[in-house]
């Protein structure tokens, strides 16, 4: 595919996307199986043309003066990839499947349109409906939280500290480049191409051997923050694919009993070949079953109860980028009775003197710091662990810096840790 033509296949799927109100991946992978002709680079860039549009759709969408899937695209090649009006009108010829020229308008725009004017949701690229939200998480960084959610995100491997040091998966990988994260004592970076694209580890031989799994740097030192002790009794309470449950068995060297479920059966699947490559073998995973308590015998039992909360995933926008725009207020709502419900459920695992650590990939105090204190103030047993104790406990003093500003816990965000957005809290038992 020339250039131009993928910038026109790129419009037609976010067109897709907006009319069919359906997910990204989804329309990619539809327009992939209707046009087999388009090799794997050309899907791979297709996909970084439409994820960069997603990721400015307001912004690009300004300076264009219009809200259209062409509009979007033609605005996102300028925002996302510095190219001048001249540059995009060269891609537009209008010849064989190039987009058609741009017209007058479009390309004063491009070359003049700014966004000095523009509403803060906007100049930040998130929902109009989220802005008192961000206001009151961000207050004057809003945009500039904002702008880092938009950006895209590179790829972050943990260490398997199980199978290797850092040092030496890094030499594995050292062909990717990759380089060790700033915060995180187990992470490796690995950059991402000049178009945007991701490393592929599929084929690593580092990989699938279990040396490291793929993890942001955000959710690497969540997992550490819940500094679980090797022989320890854990509940990983909502474990889905077991990221954080494999950090936790590594981080224990493989003593105690991690015990790992999740509300729904399915999402369980991928931990049971993530925990053979790992080779973890302190993980009990309680599949759910109907009309039976796989977690009765654990009542009053656990040193630690994990809470990977269900969450709006404001926090992982720059991985996908098309959810904050299908992200709707009854959403979160739903979000917020799921949180206290798994909060109370949680409680009932922890033994006296057992801490609970609550995470969340969001970044809205309501999900975070608001469902601490109406848990704290229903559940008088349990009072918070203050951030310099969840850090010392840690071993991570030095991430200080990032106790939250709204109460109790820690915030992680692109803007301020260069992660992924989380929200760390601990809870002990009296
Ligand atoms: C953020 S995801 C977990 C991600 C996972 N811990 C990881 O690190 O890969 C939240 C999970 O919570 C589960 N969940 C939601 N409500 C729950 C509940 N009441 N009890 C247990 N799991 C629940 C969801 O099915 C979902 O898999």
């Amino acid at each position: 595919m020339t250039p131009g033509a993928r910038i026109a296949a790129a419009i037609e799927i976010l067109a897709d996307i907006e009319t069919r109100h359906r997910p990204a991946a989804d329309a990619l992978k539809d327009w992939g199986l209707a046009h087999r002709f388009a090799g794997s680079k050309d899907r791979a860039a297709l996909a970084t043309l439409v994820f960069d549009a997603l990721r400015c759709r307001a912004s690009a969408a300004w300076i264009v003066g219009e809200e259209t899937p062409r509009a979007i695209v033609l605005g996102s090649l300028r925002e996302m990839r510095g190219l001048s009006a001249d540059e995009i009108g060269a891609l537009c010829t209008g010849e064989g499947h190039a987009p058609p020229p741009l017209s007058e308008v479009e390309r004063a725009r491009l070359t003049e349109g700014a966004l000095d004017d523009a509403p803060d949701p906007v100049r930040g690229d998130y929902p109009e409906w989220l802005a008192p939200a961000f206001a009151a998480a961000f207050g004057e960084s809003a945009v500039a939280e904002g702008r880092a959610l938009a950006a895209r995100a590179p790829l972050d491997l943990r260490v398997n500290t199980l199978k290797a040091t850092r040092e030496k998966a890094q030499k594995a990988l050292a062909h990717l480049g990759a380089e060790p994260t700033p915060l995180s004592p187990l992470g490796l970076r690995v950059p991402l191409s000049e178009d945007g694209r991701s490393a592929s580890l599929a084929g690593e031989p580092a990989y699938l051997k279990g040396l490291v799994e793929i993890q942001d740097e955000g959710s690497q030192l969540a997992a550490l923050l819940a500094a679980p002790v090797p022989g320890e009794q854990v509940l990983d309470l909502c474990a889905g694919g077991g990221g954080k449950t494999l950090a936790l068995a590594a981080a224990m060297d493989n003593r105690g009993q991690i015990y790992a479920t999740d509300r729904e059966a399915r999402r369980l699947g991928p931990l049971y070949a993530r925990l053979e490559r790992a080779t973890t073998r302190n993980v009990q995973v309680r599949n759910p079953r109907r009309g039976q308590n796989v977690l009765a015998d654990l009542e009053g039992h656990c040193d630690l109860v994990l809470v990977d909360a269900p969450c709006t995933g404001t926090g992982t926008w720059r991985r996908n980028p098309d959810a904050k725009w299908r992200i709707r207020p009854g959403a979160l709502e739903q979000r917020l009775k799921e949180q206290d419900e798994v909060l109370e459920s949680a409680a009932l695992y922890v033994k006296p003197g057992g801490r609970l650590i609550y995470i969340t990939c969001s970044l809205l105090p309501a999900e975070n710091e608001e469902r601490i204190a109406a848990f704290l103030a229903r559940y008088t047993d349990f009072s918070a662990i203050g951030a310099e104790a969840l850090l010392a406990a840690a071993g991570l003093p030095e991430l200080a810096r990032f106790a939250g500003p709204h109460g109790t816990g820690l915030r992680l965000s692109p803007l301020t840790s260069g992660t992924d957005g989380f929200f760390i809290a601990g809870l002990r038992r009296a």
